[in-house]
């Protein structure tokens, strides 16, 4: 959720009408949402059902302390900026409520000029940080563009230009590693929405409990641990986009309040029964066969009715020979000059075998080869013994008490059982580790 420009939603509380009508006036006048509360019960109800960017709060509210007040702000939305207005006797408990939280303080009486700055001022820091909060977890190498000369990929691409403009829900799948992922950032990006936030979340590395509260938000309290609450990815990817990665792995008990929400855009936070709004376009991905899941009773059939409203089917990189030689220079180039490298170029051996190798790692492996190569080739030619591509691709397994290092074994045996495995899940329970370790593990050693 982001704060544009003079559309901040603002709350004030004060126990006088009077300085509540003018603050109003003035504020609106600037084009911002104005929600008025005069007394710590209403301030508490409005938290329950509003999300504000910020609040101006009078510390002095009749009978009630301001700074109970604030710390109860502090519980039910800890995002919102809280600016306290106080009179000039007052001014040490101004400087309490700043150690309690407080972004700033006014002293009464204040100028129009003086609340409208106050105002703007807080509102921009919550838009920063609501967009930092969206851009968390998605910190990556900006990706090179996503074009390709190979006529499968050309299709998709072109389908997704135009299926982009519409609201329709996507569902992207192809093999690991193939760009499923970056091809969902690009299609935020060629969208109505792309000045709005892109969210991200990888299902398998969440439970069924975690998911809900990630996705939806929870009100402090609602489960051991929670002691503030949380909007949620949904709150944050309002007017924007949702990215669900790895859809196939997503809680089967929890698909029917994603459904709902994908319906009808209404949803609970985790312990509050408030039903809230939010407009998401959702994008998903999977590498796993869902229509398979579905007769396996392991996925909602009416869920990916809805995911797959199109469906864009991405080409492994092995059948999209025109574009193995394009990456690899791009990739080249990017690694060269992060690490500061003096490779300029592959050797025709190293070409040729980049072309002939399958790529069962499709994208991820190749930028992974070529980071690799970049850093251990000395000279300005890449040649096929930096590319280190041949053990995967032969018979000779690693040997247990070879000249390995543990990852390399490691990332041979985790290679070797994914390929022996049906499902993921049974990859992990053949290495004796859950199915979310073994996804970051496989995402870390480019497998
Ligand atoms: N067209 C491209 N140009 C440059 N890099 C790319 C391109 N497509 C993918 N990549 C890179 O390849 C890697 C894998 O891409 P991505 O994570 O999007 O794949 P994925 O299909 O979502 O994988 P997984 O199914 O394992 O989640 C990433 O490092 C990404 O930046």
């Amino acid at each position: 959720m982001e704060a544009t420009g003079q559309s901040g939603r603002i709350l004030l509380v004060d126990d006088e009408a009077a300085i509540l009508r003018t603050f109003r006036y003035c504020l609106e006048d600037e084009g911002y949402q104005v929600t008025t509360a005069n007394s710590a019960l209403q301030t508490e109800s409005l938290l329950q059902r509003q999300v504000f960017d910020m609040c101006f709060l009078d510390l002095r509210l009749g009978d009630e302390n301001g700074l109970d007040v604030l710390a109860q702000m502090r519980i039910q939305a800890p995002w919102m900026r809280v600016v306290i207005v106080t009179a000039h006797s007052a001014i040490d408990s101004a400087v309490d409520a700043m150690q309690a939280g407080a972004a700033d303080y006014l002293v009464k009486p204040c100028s129009p000029d003086q609340l409208r700055l106050a105002a703007a001022k807080q509102l921009e820091v919550r838009q920063l940080s609501a967009r930092l909060e969206a851009l968390e977890g998605e910190v990556r190498k900006p990706s090179d563009g996503i074009d390709s000369h190979s006529p499968a990929m050309m299709a998709i691409l072109e389908t997704a230009r135009q299926v982009a403009a519409t609201d329709a829900n996507i569902l992207i799948l192809g093999e690991s590693g193939t760009g499923k992922g970056e091809l969902a950032r690009a299609i935020h990006g060629w969208s109505r929405r792309a000045k709005k936030s892109c969210v991200t979340i990888n299902c398998p590395s969440l439970t069924a409990e975690l998911m809900e509260s990630e996705l939806f938000g929870h009100s402090r309290g609602a489960f051991t641990g929670a002691s503030e609450s949380t909007l949620g990815r949904v709150n944050q990817a309002d007017g924007g986009t949702l990215f669900l990665d790895e859809i196939g792995d997503f809680p089967l008990t929890l698909q029917p309040k994603l459904l709902r929400f994908i319906q009808d855009k209404e949803y609970e936070r985790v312990g509050d029964p408030v039903t809230r709004h939010a407009d998401v376009r959702i994008l998903a991905a999977t590498n796993r066969d869902l229509a398979e899941m579905v007769k396996e009773g392991h996925f909602r059939e009416d869920l990916l009715y809805r995911l797959n409203v199109i469906t864009l089917n991405l080409p492994p990189l092995r059948e999209r020979a025109d574009d193995i030689l394009t990456l690899a220079d791009r990739f080249l180039a990017r690694f060269v000059k992060d690490y500061a490298r003096p490779a300029r170029g592959f050797s025709e051996e190293a070409l040729k075998a980049l072309l002939d190798y399958q790529w069962p790692g499709n994208i991820r492996e190749l930028r992974n080869v070529i980071e690799r190569a970049s850093i251990i080739c000395p000279g300005e030619w890449v040649e096929l013994a930096h590319l280190g591509m041949s053990a995967p691709t032969t018979n000779s397994a690693p040997r247990v008490g070879a000249d390995l290092s543990l990852e390399e074994l490691e990332k041979a045996h985790i290679a070797a059982v994914l390929a022996n495995s049906e499902t993921l899940d049974q990859a992990a329970r053949t290495l004796g580790i859950d199915a979310s370790t073994l996804y970051r593990k496989r995402k870390q050693l480019g497998l």
